[in-house]
């Protein structure tokens, strides 16, 4: 478990004090797959970074595994690192080394010793799926074999929590969902808790358990991905859904639309369609579907429906009221004209 416990870090710069992060705390469960997205400048990196340590908070704890890392003295501190591997967005390999001795340099920076070197880079290799680069040079890989190469090198020490920095936002769209299975297959075989900072809902929405967002150096909203994509909170949260999952409208048709404009969201395994349609049976309305779509979240179905309502508003009423008492939420976005 990693505990953040009222976390802040202050930059002092030449033009005064910066905010990076500002009295954060979260629980990070064990074997988790952890989401913090947030725009430029919302302090996920520094955050990250605080995590491992590479940057010292100026206030606040972090606890990985029980063991407070900021009571940590230097020796023990480097010997709590190695269980807290890191990738980057832009993968920070040595160039003038081959993939081998990329990962090798890990291994021997942990003293490992050199009779065993060998087979725990084969086996590294033969994991992340790179058997055959071992005796290239990065200049020789792609993107997301670089970044394969980034995920075996923080394996290599074993260690218990993977933070991951924007992994996948230097990679397009495929080889992204690549790396993204990568870290999935990691998580599950090995158990290896993985915190991801991201400006991407997507990547959130393909792997994450749960997720917090960050504005400003805090975090505004925090909970499971499905919870938070059912019933978003904060403004900034909702704009971020509406990246990945986009109910907007053109003006041309809403003005043709004359009834009431709802937005229903069914869970789970709810055939949102059969209440709909129980709805339109029941009572004298008519409905005339605008938008649906039905979303997996780590294989959970979340169902979105816009539609547009008519008939008498006794009716309507009765029938949103019908909707309600079966569905997660229900949201005029318009009444009837
Ligand atoms: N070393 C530093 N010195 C001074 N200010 C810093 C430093 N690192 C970060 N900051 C400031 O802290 C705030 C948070 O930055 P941070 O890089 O953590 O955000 P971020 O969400 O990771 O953004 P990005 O995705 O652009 O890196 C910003 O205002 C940034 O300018």
């Amino acid at each position: 478990m990693i505990e953040i416990r009222n976390l802040s870090k202050i930059y002092k710069t030449k033009n005064g004090h910066v905010k990076g992060v500002d009295n954060v705390s979260l629980t990070i469960q064990e074997g988790e797959i952890y989401g913090i997205v947030g725009y430029s400048g919302a302090g996920k990196s520094s955050l990250l970074r605080c995590i491992n340590l590479l940057e010292r908070p100026t206030s606040g704890g972090i606890t990985v595994g029980g063991i407070d890392l900021t009571s940590l003295k230097d020796g023990d501190l480097r010997l709590a690192r190695l269980k807290i591997g890191m990738i980057f967005q832009h993968f920070y390999l040595i160039s003038q080394k081959t993939v081998f001795e990329n990962i090798a340099f890990s291994l021997k920076a942990a003293k490992t010793p050199p009779g065993k070197i060998k087979n725990r880079v084969e086996d590294l290799l033969e994991m992340v799926g790179l058997a055959d680069k071992r005796d290239v040079y990065p200049s020789q890989l792609s993107g997301g074999q670089k970044q394969r190469v980034g995920i075996a090198r923080a394996l290599a020490n074993n260690p218990n929590v993977l933070l991951c920095d924007e992994a996948t936002s230097a990679l397009d769209p495929t080889t992204t969902k690549s790396i993204l299975n990568l870290l999935k297959k990691i998580n599950k075989e090995l158990n290896i808790t993985i915190i991801l900072i991201t400006h991407e809902m997507n990547v959130v929405k393909e792997i994450c358990d749960r997720m917090a967002i960050m504005q400003e150096g805090r975090v505004i909203e925090e909970g499971r991905v499905y919870d938070i994509f059912a019933t978003p909170q904060e403004e900034l949260t909702k704009e971020f859904i509406e990246s990945v999952v986009s109910f907007e409208m053109p003006e041309v048709i809403l003005n043709k639309c004359k009834g009431t404009i709802v937005k229903v969201l069914f869970r789970g395994e709810v055939a949102g369609e059969g209440v709909i349609s129980d709805t339109l049976q029941q009572f004298n309305v008519k409905g005339n579907f605008l938008h649906g779509s039905i979303e997996y979240i780590q294989e959970s179905p979340l169902g979105i429906f816009v539609m547009e309502l008519k008939g008498e508003n006794e009716e309507i009423e009765k029938a949103l009221q019908f909707i309600k008492n079966r569905s997660a939420q229900v949201e005029v976005l318009r009444d009837g004209v």
